[in-house]
């Protein structure tokens, strides 16, 4: 009996800041922690600019440094954002990445799980990554095990791959025909590189706004005469994945635009997320049916084309599979609180290279 009520789905409610530091999402969604039984309400809250230059100004920090005002932030807009979904019985919170350094100093959310707790009156899962990191993981990407019960609930039947085009690129390639995400071969992911990060810095140095809408700019310039080459000459593009990235891995790209124009810097930093990716697809182990992609970037139809134009398979958002492409990653935290809940691995050598499948997470019960 006990096993039957564990293994009943819960409406969890998940929850992620970012790194580009557009805002929070947080989406519903009904679980049993294995499989997607109902997908539910979601909810976005931007930053205001003030809000957003206290957590730019805290990027890098570790536990212990002067952080500013960005703890209150991150705590005060997910608590008033979550506070609309009185409906959740439980609550992924996964935080704001400020610093991200698995083979070195660790991995650093910002976000109080004890303190959401209290403020939500719902039991909260949090600290998802540092499990995975202190076993010798890279703690991220974390949403691959998502991303394998996505591939089930749209009834895929052959390989398959998701892209994030968030500030950083991540990919999963997922085989469907595996039983369960910890299976051996069922997945492999990896961070590509930056996505639109840099291109985020970019338009707010030169131009005063958050970002590239529409691939406006970039649809003007010319990508830059042998940039892309040296860029993928970086150690990082060699590594044999799983690898990950922290958002400002690459501090060169900075310099690498300096001197070109604002539409010409644009489009070379489109360019070089989407020649990442195409690096990152011939790790596949066999050649995905199609891309499905989410995330911000999926809405710059420049990156979108230089994609498209660049890879064999087809490459779609994930709307054309039924999915919400603004809200995977939110509803991917909801999907691992349930896991964490019920004991269940999070990550495995295909999405994190730990030596084995592992679980993380910390719970605040109320
Ligand atoms: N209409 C648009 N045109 C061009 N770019 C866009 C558009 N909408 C969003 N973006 C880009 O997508 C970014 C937001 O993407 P997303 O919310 O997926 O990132 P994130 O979740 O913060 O990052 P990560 O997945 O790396 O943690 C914006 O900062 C912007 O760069
Ligand atoms: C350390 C960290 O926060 N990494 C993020 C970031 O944003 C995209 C990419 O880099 C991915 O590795 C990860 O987020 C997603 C949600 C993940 O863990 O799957």
């Amino acid at each position: 009996m006990k096993g039957k009520i564990e293994a009943e789905p819960l409406w969890a409610l998940g929850a992620m800041s970012g790194t580009s530091l557009d805002g929070v999402d947080a989406a519903l969604l009904q679980t049993d922690g294995r499989r997607i039984f109902a997908f539910g309400e979601a909810g976005y809250r931007a930053y205001s600019d003030d809000e957003r230059a206290a957590l730019r100004g805290a990027l890098g920090c570790w536990p212990g440094d002067e952080l500013g005002k960005a703890p209150e932030v991150v705590q005060r807009v997910h608590a008033e954002l979550l506070a609309e979904f009185p409906q959740a019985e439980l609550v992924g919170f996964h935080g704001q990445t400020l610093a991200h350094d698995p083979r070195g100093r660790g991995t650093h959310q910002l976000g109080d799980g004890d303190a959401l707790a209290e403020t939500l009156a719902r039991d909260v899962v949090w600290d998802f990554r540092s499990n995975d990191v202190t076993l010798g993981g890279e703690g991220a990407p974390l949403a691959p095990f998502f991303h394998f019960a996505c591939a089930k609930w749209i009834g895929a039947t052959q390989p398959i791959a998701f892209l994030n085009l968030g500030g950083v690129g991540n990919l999963t390639w997922v085989d469907p025909r595996c039983d369960a995400p910890e299976d051996e071969g069922a997945l492999l992911a990896f961070d590509t590189g930056p996505a639109n990060a840099p291109l985020n810095d970019l338009m707010a140095a030169r131009r005063g706004v958050d970002c590239d809408r529409g691939g406006a700019l970039a649809a003007q310039g010319q990508v830059a005469d042998g940039v892309l080459e040296q860029f993928l000459e970086a150690d990082y593009f060699s590594r044999v994945p799983p690898k990950s990235l922290d958002r400002d891995d690459f501090p060169m790209l900075r310099e690498i635009v300096s001197d070109l124009s604002d539409a010409d810097a644009a489009a070379t930093l489109t360019a070089l997320a989407a020649v990442s990716v195409m690096q990152g697809m011939a790790h596949c182990p066999v050649p995905p049916e199609r891309l499905l992609v989410s995330g911000g970037g999926r809405r710059n139809p420049v990156m979108m084309a230089m994609l498209a134009a660049g890879l064999d398979c087809s490459v779609m958002a994930v709307e054309e599979a039924g999915l919400d492409g603004d809200m995977l990653e939110a509803q991917a935290f909801a999907y691992l609180a349930v896991r964490v809940l019920r004991g269940w691995p999070t990550s495995a050598p295909g999405t994190t290279g730990v030596a084995a499948p592992v679980g993380g997470g910390r719970i605040s019960r109320v």
